[in-house]
């Protein structure tokens, strides 16, 4: 069986007209303002690179590396938000990087959970349309929950511990910070998607509560037999993972000074 996550020789510039899309179809997996352009960014080059990366099935890996290190440029990278210049993306054996831009999108729709940074939930919809969003755009996943996809969005906020009666009625918008990380994991979680991938999923959250929170993540991915990919400044939370990989130990990053 393919490995959940396969990266070889991949080559990715920033710069000279190369900005990844405002924002990608599929609603419930668009990309972060950190990977979209979304943020006001210097410009000038910054490059990637990384020989070889591999992520087994079911593994749980933490992704670390200083800030402004090429984390979240990864990130698109595996989520197909992105595509490198140079080298090759799989995802569960699949060339992410062979496809075009559309096809990646259905791609990461169907078979990857994002959870952003900036969680991207619609603001005026409540915590449970927003957890069944990303079945809209991913009829496999649909398929996968079958006619109880409203029962297993419950499901899974409630173990996440978010109370029914808030997931029925408040918009999103009126959530808490802690809360809202816990709808975007929930929607990331649905219909079973086979790789978990989480920028900074628990920057909000006190130390309590990540733990908590990891735990949850964890239990629900290891009963879909996900994988997890999880970006995070904070050290103390790699104990928890199989696996913690330095990004500076994976890539050469360099940048070109602004034309
Ligand atoms: N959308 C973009 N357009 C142009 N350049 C970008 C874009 N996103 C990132 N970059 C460049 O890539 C560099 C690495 O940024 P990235 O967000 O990947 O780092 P990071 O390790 O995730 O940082 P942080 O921990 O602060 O989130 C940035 O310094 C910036 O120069």
């Amino acid at each position: 069986m393919a490995p959940a996550l396969r990266l070889e020789g991949v080559r990715y510039a920033w710069g000279a007209g190369n900005r990844a899309p405002e924002s990608v179809s599929g609603a419930g997996n668009r990309a972060p303002g950190s990977v979209s352009g979304a943020k006001s960014r210097a410009r000038g080059g910054f490059a990637l690179e990384v020989d070889a990366l591999e992520i087994a099935r079911g593994e749980r890996v933490f992704l670390h590396g200083p800030s402004g290190s090429g984390k979240s440029t990864l990130l698109a990278l595996i989520c197909g938000v992105a595509a490198p210049q140079a080298g090759r993306v799989e995802v569960e054996g699949e060339a992410l990087s062979a496809l075009s831009p559309a096809r990646r999108d259905r791609f990461r729709a169907e078979r990857i959970g994002v959870v952003f940074q900036m969680f991207n939930l619609l603001p005026y919809a409540s915590a449970l349309d927003n957890i069944l969003l990303p079945l809209r755009f991913a009829p496999a996943r649909r398929a996968r929950v079958g006619r109880g996809a409203r029962a297993e969005a419950l499901r899974l906020a409630q173990a996440l511990g978010l109370p029914e009666a808030l997931v029925l009625r408040a918009p999103a918008a009126e959530l808490s910070v802690g809360q809202q990380q816990r709808v975007a994991v929930a929607r990331a979680l649905i219909g079973g998607p086979g790789l978990i991938v989480a920028d900074e999923p628990t920057s909000a959250l006190d130390v309590a509560a990540q733990g908590a929170f990891l735990e949850l993540m964890f239990a629900q991915a290891e009963s879909a037999g996900a994988t997890v990919l999880m970006v995070s400044h904070d050290p103390a939370l790699a104990a928890r993972f199989d696996r913690s990989v330095a990004l500076t130990q994976i890539a050469r990053t360099s940048r070109e000074a602004a034309a």
